[in-house]
């Protein structure tokens, strides 16, 4: 379905964007993997290596792949990052915005300064990446897929939430937005929204046994989301088949959203 499209995927070193990135591989396209260098390590993770670990598993589906380092909430080195890609893999036909951060947190003693970094990374980065991509289509005059990873956080609350789920609803917003100067372009611009998907963002917060049997017991499909659950989706957005969506927003959440009683 992908075929010669090149891809950029943000945040793919592991989790949601690293089974994007493969997914986007697996159906043809070649893959620039974006990865950061945090002050201080994620999860214990070396983002570099595990980047490199993704671009040889998109090498050995058969397509070209890509390393490219950026805090994405840095706007020269992510201009820097889009230029690295067009020049070492030919141009640029995807971008999906998925590097976010999640740490729970009170809302009442909240530090302004937590605030500031959830949403330069989550919305900020999202639109410096999308605008920078967004110029590359523009010019190479062929149109363009970008695709923001928002949330059913979106579309509910969450106690714990307050600096995080306003970025996840201003995902799908700026996908909106975008979505009008771009089209004239080719451009579309849409939204996934994931549910529960099993990933290092969950990982304490599912750690507490309590939530993980409430989020378990409201999944109609039985199971939490597995980052490969995301990829489907994303790859149709990305495709021909997707070619008159624009502006929308697809949940998948094995039917937690809809679950009240
Ligand atoms: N796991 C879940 O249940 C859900 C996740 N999401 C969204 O999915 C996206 C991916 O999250 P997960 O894969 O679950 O988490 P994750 O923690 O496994 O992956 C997040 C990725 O973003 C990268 N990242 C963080 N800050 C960055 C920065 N400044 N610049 C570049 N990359 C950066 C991390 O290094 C990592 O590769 C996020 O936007 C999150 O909001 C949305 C709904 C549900
Ligand atoms: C971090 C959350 O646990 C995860 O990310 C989201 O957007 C949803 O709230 C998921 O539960």
């Amino acid at each position: 379905m992908l075929n010669g499209r090149t891809a950029l995927v943000t945040g793919a070193s592991r989790g949601i964007g690293r089974g994007v990135a493969l997914g986007l591989a697996a159906a043809g396209a070649d893959v620039a993997v974006n990865y950061h260098r945090p002050a201080e390590a994620e999860f214990g993770r070396d983002n570099a290596a595990d980047a490199a670990g993704v671009v040889a598993e998109i090498e050995a589906l058969g397509r070209r792949g890509l390393a490219v380092e950026a805090d994405v909430a840095d706007g020269a080195a992510v201009r820097q990052m889009v230029d690295t890609v067009v020049k070492e893999l030919g141009g640029l036909d995807v971008l999906v915005n998925s590097a976010g951060i999640c740490p729970f947190h009170d809302f009442l003693t909240m530090p302004e300064e937590l605030w500031d970094r959830v949403h330069g990374v989550n919305l900020k980065g999202a639109f410096l990446c999308s605008q920078a991509a967004a110029r590359v289509m523009v010019e190479q005059g062929r149109g363009g897929r970008i695709i923001g990873i928002s949330s059913i956080s979106a579309l509910v609350g969450g106690g714990m939430q307050t600096h995080y789920t306003p970025t996840k609803a201003g995902m799908h917003s700026l996908m909106q937005s975008m979505a009008i100067p771009l089209g004239p372009h080719g451009i579309t611009c849409n939204s996934v929204l994931p549910g529960a998907i099993a990933t290092d963002i969950n990982k304490d917060d599912w750690s507490d046994p309590d939530k993980r049997a409430y989020l378990d017991g409201r999944i109609p499909l039985g199971r939490f989301g597995e980052p490969d659950d995301i990829a489907g989706p994303v790859v149709f957005l990305a495709s021909d088949a997707a070619r008159y969506v624009t502006g929308s927003a697809l949940l998948v959440d094995g039917g937690l959203f809809v679950n009240l009683q």
